[in-house]
């Protein structure tokens, strides 16, 4: 038998509710049972990667998050304490029911499988910790993101209030700060106004994640909630803390925050301190367009973040209608010759006398890796580092029109990348920051683990790690709205007949792949899919 083990334990004295022993199928690969259990029309199933699916009527899947009492049997749980709470005791339904999921795909066909759901966030009636008992830790990885500051305050502030936990930790300096680092002790009067600073007060890291150092500190120090704030890498990260928490039988639930500012997690629907990243990318191009529009031949460049993913780009272009050219990552594009960027110049400075570009600093660097020999540099966590695709761009230009094209032009360019992120988060994203704080505080109170806490359709969901970090959310150019980007701008698509059907027989590979599984692919493009 697998008994709860370091520093938590497993308290039994508490009444077992044989919470979810129904519906359940409450074995982890530790015990290597997987045989289906079939409870009413639902079929509950647990592969061999340790995925909770369960299916049901008319195509229906629910791809579940990991709980405790997969792995830890005969856990005591309590009465929530917000039933008691004066806020929340008026609300009717204010707890989550058991059988309510989300749906990751919004739109539907008459005839189509119901599709894939993930487990709906939000306090449940019965809780795996009592107060008194939950260690809760906090931290930050990755660059910085508007909001991180938010999403720390209403950790702290949710399980203060919400469920009268008083120890709370902050870890200082991301992964490699569980076992190199002090801690920071964590009150709602620590975080009461961090909310309103930029960056992240716990400090970030890029690199040093070691799983067993990672989870010997968290057992050491008696943690028994982990909430993670960081994007893609930081996910792979906590899926790891995750399966050796697990592996070990001890009850510390890992929820995981998504952070990225260039939005390239997918299935969610948009993250955190994106919204206030467009934002802030207006003023840089609103800036590009004054300058541009009051020189002769004005041309105003502004780059973006986007290492992978355009989003930013797209969506400060498709804000801004300012822009004349927006250049990303997953959009090609060449400099010489018919429709390439050189003419498109031309012909928009004799059309209107100026222009703005914006591009992302990931675009082009395939162009950039042809004239500069440059080794290829990583940083700490083994992301690619890129090279300057702005300063580039604005030199091919100026040589092209001094040396080629004889026109005098005035080329401003302006690189607000780091202002972009490290402002605070805007009055839209501070809300959705708390509710995903709220959202995992509920989960890991409620015995979930393994878990990032998501928008997904506008529900805030559970999301299994594993969904989180296969793929990343990229711009689909052949979908709908790269399209109203290129119908705004009238900039040139770049991209022959020809690339078009095998961009199109790219994209559809793993949609007809993952049709089989209720068509996953595509849904998980939602900021492409707005009609
Ligand atoms: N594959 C991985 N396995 C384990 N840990 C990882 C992995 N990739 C990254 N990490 C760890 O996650 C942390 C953050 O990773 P990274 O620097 O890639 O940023 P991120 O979370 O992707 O955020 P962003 O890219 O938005 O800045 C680092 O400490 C890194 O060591
Ligand atoms: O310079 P840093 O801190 O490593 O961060 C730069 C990277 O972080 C991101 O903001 C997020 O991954 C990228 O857009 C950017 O390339
Ligand atoms: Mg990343």
């Amino acid at each position: 038998m697998i008994a709860a083990t370091g520093a938590t334990g497993c308290r039994n004295e508490g009444r077992n509710e044989g919470r979810f022993s129904a519906l359940w199928y409450r074995v982890s690969s530790l015990f290597g049972r997987k045989k289906p259990a079939k409870i009413g029309s639902y079929v509950s199933r647990m592969d061999s990667s340790s995925k909770k699916i369960v299916t049901g009527d008319a195509g229906y899947v629910l791809e579940d998050v990991p709980h405790f009492s997969d792995y830890i049997p005969d856990l005591p749980t309590y009465s929530n304490p917000l039933q008691d709470h004066p806020a929340y005791s008026v609300v009717k339904q204010y707890f989550v029911h058991d059988d309510d999921t989300v749906t990751q795909k919004a739109i539907a066909h008459k005839n189509g499988p119901r599709g894939l759901h993930f487990r709906r966030a939000g306090p449940r009636q019965k809780v795996y910790f009592e107060p008194d008992e939950v260690h809760a830790c906090i931290v930050t990885c990755g660059g910085l993101c508007p909001g991180l500051n938010t999403v720390i305050r209403e950790i702290v502030c949710g399980l203060y209030h919400m469920y009268g936990v008083k120890k709370v930790l902050g870890i200082d300096g991301g992964y490699k700060g569980f076992y190199s680092r002090n801690t920071v002790p964590l009150t709602p009067k620590v975080v009461n106004d961090i909310h309103k600073r930029g960056g992240t007060i716990l400090g970030t890291t890029r690199g040093g994640h070691d799983t067993s150092k990672i989870v010997d500190s968290i057992q050491d120090r008696g943690i028994n909630q982990v909430y993670i704030i960081g994007g893609d890498g930081t996910q792979k990260g906590a899926s790891f803390i995750f399966e050796e928490i697990k592996r070990r039988g001890l009850k510390v639930a890992v929820a995981g925050i998504p952070k990225t500012i260039d939005n390239d997690i997918p299935v969610i629907d948009r993250s955190f301190g994106f919204d206030t990243a467009v934002e802030e990318a207006q003023r840089a191009i609103n800036a590009a367009h004054v300058e541009a529009e009051s020189g002769e031949n004005g041309i105003g460049l502004v780059k973006v973040m986007g290492r992978y993913s355009g989003f930013i780009a797209m969506y400060a272009t498709l804000a801004s209608r300012d822009v004349d050219c927006c250049l990303i990552p997953e959009s090609p594009f060449y400099l010489e010759g018919p429709c390439g960027l050189f003419e498109y110049i031309e012909r928009r400075l004799k059309e209107n006398g100026h222009m703005v570009i914006v591009i992302a600093e990931g675009a082009g660097q395939e162009l950039l890796s042809e004239s500069m020999q440059s080794a290829d540099k990583k940083d700490a966590s083994g992301n690619k580092l890129l090279r300057d695709v702005g300063l580039w761009l604005s030199q091919k230009i100026k040589e092209h029109f001094a040396k080629k094209a004889k026109m005098i032009i005035n080329l401003k360019h302006i690189d607000p990348t780091y202002m972009i992120r490290a402002v605070p988060s805007n009055a839209s994203d501070n809300v959705y920051c708390t509710l995903l704080a709220q959202s995992a505080v509920h989960g890991a109170m409620a015995g979930y683990t393994g878990f990032t806490s998501g928008l997904v359709n506008g529900r805030h969901s559970y999301i299994p790690f594993y969904r989180i970090t296969e793929k990343q959310n990229n711009v689909v150019i052949t979908d709908r709205m790269w399209a109203r980007l290129l119908s705004s701008t009238n900039q040139p698509s770049f991209m022959s007949a020809k690339d078009v059907i095998e961009d199109k027989r790219e994209d559809e590979a793993p949609t007809r792949h993952f049709d089989n599984q209720c068509n996953l692919d595509k849904s998980n493009l939602v900021n492409n899919e707005i009609c």
